[in-house]
């Protein structure tokens, strides 16, 4: 076993693993020097088109500086008028960064990732929506959640009586997007991104910076952390971005923790990072977020198990050698960013995939909005079992359909993934189901929101290894909520969205079952109480 550490502008990656297989295919076709240098030409000839406009994130942050001083502004003129509050209103690429920003800074910032009514009516009627900014952050400016988001805050802040709404928005976006026009019909303060840089690569641009400096960001000291550290790998072809993505490329499998020495939740944007880079062609590397380092899951033959801390001597606190993880990656934010998205383009390059597109969540998408138009599917429960509706699957109870599940998962190469469109918030207990049916497999569990999980493993699950048990769970919507200026309301889209899926995933032949919980906080605890009674 190999013992490698290297740092440089503050951020280390220590790891056990031998990877010098793939670290020395980095380093001979000299990919670190050519990603850094704009060269497209990496991961085959069908992803030069694309790659050729997606590098900008290599040092977009030389130019994010420019944003810093209309930020200061606007802040000030919102603070003139008592708004300090932020919102943001965005999907995938569009949230994840701010969201690991703020929890790592301790900002207020809420993100509205979400399409559950139950979750937006909350965040709509709180007390503080007259002292409230709604950021809308969007590239294409045409995503279906973040556009149902906006509309319902426009008729909140409308019927709050909160007057020139429209300077209660702050639209975040490409040039040209639908977005950009509403911005300045409507009179919203607008930031144009960088172009050249894809969602889930945008964490130092406009999407990273604006939500989270409105929230009180030193949003400078984030884009010089990523300065220094791509200024201490230039010209080095062994840095830790070379061997994280040799780490990401290493098993089929890789699982991410927080270290506890002040990063938070970076995990949920590696996640996105990752799963929708490089899970494509039936190939790639499944992400699984761990709750904590000690989390069920974290090890085993086919995974590759990281940590993630601002520590910046390189090792995870405390613990004897079992457990120092495969890999960790210590350092300050701003270099974490920048050296994640290295590592997983080069791991693109390891597996030759086209790190820049995400072919199969259209699919889904494409689904909900026939749903949409045609109507919801009707359907019977196959069983119904005290609180919860069961459909497919073999089991005629909840223990005997999870049972099923794990025994589906004991395949080889198989994963267990946990979707649920319900409230991360109010219903967040259910998160305790990917550690609870973790400790009764082998496989590996993932657990994602829906429909946040759509833009991160949602590619995964449909463009990478063909191996994935899935179990859906939908909740009764108690209020509603309908999207202002659509025919619809928030619970039709979820439940679109979620049978829209259902359809993509059934339709490979893969094992999937619904569980639908006719009563939210009971069902949660139903499903908790049945898994924990496998053995
Ligand atoms: O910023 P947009 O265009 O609203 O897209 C949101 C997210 O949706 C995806 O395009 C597809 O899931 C992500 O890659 C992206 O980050």
């Amino acid at each position: 076993m190999t013992d490698i550490m290297e740092a440089s502008g503050g951020l280390s990656l220590t790891t056990r693993l031998d990877v010098a297989a793939g670290v020395e295919r980095l380093r001979s076709n000299d990919v670190s020097a050519k990603v850094l240098a704009g060269d497209s030409t990496l991961w085959g000839p069908e992803a030069e088109e694309e790659a050729s406009i997606r590098l900008g994130w290599t040092d977009t942050f030389d130019r994010s500086i420019d944003l810093v001083e209309k930020l200061s502004k606007v802040r000030a003129e919102l603070a003139e008028q008592g708004v300090g509050h932020v919102v943001l209103c965005g999907m995938g690429g569009s949230s994840l960064a701010p969201e690991v920003i703020s929890r790592t800074l301790d900002l207020g910032l809420t993100v509205m990732d979400t399409t559950d009514p139950g979750q937006i009516v909350a965040e709509i009627g709180e007390e503080s929506l007259r002292r409230t900014v709604v950021v809308v952050s969007s590239k294409s400016g045409s995503t279906v959640e973040t556009d149902s988001q906006r509309r319902a805050f426009e008729a909140a802040f409308a019927s709050v009586g909160v007057e020139d709404w429209s300077k209660r928005f702050v639209f975040v976006t490409d040039p040209g997007s639908r977005l950009e026009s509403l911005a300045e019909e409507q009179g919203s303060y607008l930031f144009l991104a960088d172009p050249t840089v894809g969602g889930r690569y945008s964490a130092l641009t406009a999407f990273g910076l604006v939500p989270t400096a409105l929230a009180g960001a030193d949003v400078t000291a984030l884009i010089k952390e990523a300065q220094d550290f791509r200024a201490s790998i230039e010209g080095s072809p062994d840095n830790p971005a070379v061997l994280l993505g040799a780490v990401i490329a290493h098993q089929p499998t890789i699982t991410i923790a927080d270290d506890g020495t002040g990063i938070v939740g970076l995990g949920d944007w590696a996640e996105q990072l990752i799963a929708e880079s490089l899970g494509k062609d039936s190939k790639g590397t499944l992400p699984v977020v761990l709750e904590h380092p000690a989390a069920p899951g974290a090890r085993g033959t086919d995974r590759v198990y990281t940590t993630v801390g601002g520590a910046s001597d390189g090792l995870a606190p405390g613990g004897s050698a079992l457990a120092v993880p495969d890999a960790a990656v210590n350092g300050p934010l701003g270099a974490q960013f920048l050296c994640w998205e290295l590592a997983t383009a080069f791991a693109g390059h390891l597996l030759q995939v086209d790190p820049f597109n995400q072919p199969n969540v259209t699919e889904s998408k494409e689904n909900t909005n026939r749903i949409l138009d045609e109507g919801l599917p009707e359907a019977e429960p196959t069983a119904v079992d005290g609180d919860v509706e069961i459909y497919g699957g073999q089991g005629s109870t909840v223990a005997a359909a999870l049972g099923q599940l794990l025994v589906d998962a004991s395949a080889p190469d198989a994963y267990l993934a946990v979707m649920a469109y319900l409230d991360r918030f109010d219903d967040k207990a259910v998160a305790a189901l990917r550690s609870e049916l973790s400790e009764r497999t082998g496989a590996p569990v993932t657990f994602g929101w829906g429909p946040r999980f759509l833009h991160s493993t949602g590619q995964f699950h449909k463009g990478g290894r063909q191996t994935g048990v899935f179990l859906q769970i939908t909740g009764a919507v108690g209020e509603d909520l309908e999207i202002p200026g659509k025919d619809r309301t928030f619970g039709t889209l979820q439940a679109a969205q979620a049978a829209g899926d259902a359809q993509a995933l059934k339709g490979r032949g893969r094992p999937f079952v619904r569980l639908h919980l006719t009563d939210r906080e009971r069902g949660v605890n139903q499903l908790l109480s049945a898994v924990r009674e496998l053995s």
